[in-house]
């Protein structure tokens, strides 16, 4: 690779993706919902929180790791779920699995992935790996996913709560954009016994009915706290709800039995308006009072957005956007080299804040501006 094709800078590395990319998957990865308030307030929020270093406290040898659901995992950062990677780089979720392991950060398959999870599984051995479901409408089919995806060896199984239906996106209505009307996204449905045997033909001699299908059983709206035994039934694995905004729900979350909750807005990409996922985040800590584990995402760009959600409280966060700016670049190595700086970056804060252990991080580090 050559040297800097990724820069250090966020700001670098998206003017560069964008330089690069055609401008409908530039846009269907970069932008977010409505008038895009929400995924700006996600990165300024940061902002108000003040880290106040200390001095003088041996941090020559540190520890970054963290236990997650029995596991150990390096750092307290994970790759976020991300559906339709081929459309930024052709080996799409297959390249980031491998970038993603060689830095050992777990990965997390999503349902919307071009690749069946099994392909994706394969390219990462024994490294860790999550399972994200969009629990269809077809319930044969969501509890034929969470199945295989045990089998195929993933650890943990995070259902998506935030989007039963796709979000307002003005840029991709504008381009008129949907990479799955192109088979695109729909490889985990393609390679699903349930849903193959849902259709009269196979999506090799009609693909087009195969994505009506997929189109009309993607969402489920209707899902209720309720229905959260059912998956459960299915698994052993661990249960994590993505997209957790308020006290309330995560609250509920523990009395229904889930396993996590990520505190999460989608990157922007759902509701415009909502609020930012780390202003959420610190409620929602108290709210579970330590009964399991809180992450979060939606605006990690730098190691001090590492410190701070984990200083609120977060076991560990998820990186979206980066890794996928990384991928279009320089495939699997600028998957790694986007982690890799992160991480850096996040050691380096950390240890400059006074801190030698990720465990060290606590609120009493932080101050709010003009709080
Ligand atoms: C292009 C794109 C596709 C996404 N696809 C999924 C998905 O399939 N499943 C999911 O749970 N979240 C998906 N997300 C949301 C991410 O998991 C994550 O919540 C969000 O990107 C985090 O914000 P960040 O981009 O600011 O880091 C997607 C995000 C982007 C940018
Ligand atoms: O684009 C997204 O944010 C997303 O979550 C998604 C949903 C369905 C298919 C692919 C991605």
């Amino acid at each position: 690779m050559e040297e800097n094709i990724i820069p250090p800078s966020f700001e670098q590395l998206e003017a560069k993706a964008e330089e690069f990319l055609d401008a409908k998957p530039y846009d269907y990865v970069a932008a977010s919902a409505g008038a895009e308030v929400t995924v700006r307030q996600n990165n300024q929020s940061f902002d108000k929180w003040q880290i106040i270093p200390r001095m003088f406290r041996d941090t020559s040898e540190r520890d970054l790791s963290v236990e997650l659901f029995g596991n150990k995992l390096s750092y307290p950062l994970l790759c976020a779920p991300i559906g339709v990677q081929s459309i930024v780089h052709p080996e799409g979720e297959l390249a980031s699995a491998r970038g993603a392991a060689a830095m050992d950060v777990p990965f997390i398959a999503s349902t919307a992935s071009t690749y069946s999870l099994e392909k994706t599984a394969e390219e990462m051995g024994e490294k860790d790996k999550w399972f994200q479901l969009y629990w269809s409408s077809d319930l044969e089919i969501a509890a034929s996913m969470v199945k295989r995806a045990e089998k195929a060896g993933y650890s943990a199984i995070v259902i998506t709560l935030d989007t039963p239906m796709m979000g307002w996106r003005e840029k991709d209505i504008d381009h008129a954009y949907l990479p799955f009307l192109q088979a695109e996204g729909i490889g985990n449905y393609l390679s699903d016994p349930v849903f193959l045997s849902r259709l009269d033909k196979s999506p090799q001699e009609d693909m087009r009915s195969a994505i009506m299908l997929w189109s009309q059983i993607f969402g489920n709206p209707s899902l209720t706290w309720e229905d959260l035994d059912f998956i459960k039934a299915q698994t052993s694995l661990p249960i994590v709800l993505k997209g957790i905004l308020h006290p309330d729900d995560a609250r509920l979350a523990v009395q229904h039995g889930a396993d996590g909750v990520i505190v999460s807005n989608h990157g922007g990409r759902q509701v415009d308006g909502a609020i930012p996922a780390i202003d959420a985040l610190p409620e929602i800590v108290d709210a579970v009072e330590d009964n399991i584990p809180v992450l979060m995402d939606s605006g990690i760009r730098r190691g001090s957005d590492i410190v701070k959600a984990v200083a609120l409280g977060a076991k560990a966060v998820l990186v979206g956007r980066p890794y996928m700016y990384g991928l279009a670049l320089a495939g699997e190595k600028g998957v790694q080299q986007v982690l890799r700086n992160l991480i850096a970056d996040f050691d380096l804060t950390m240890a400059l804040s006074g801190k030698k252990s990720v465990r060290e991080l606590n609120r009493g580090m932080l101050k709010i501006q003009n709080g």
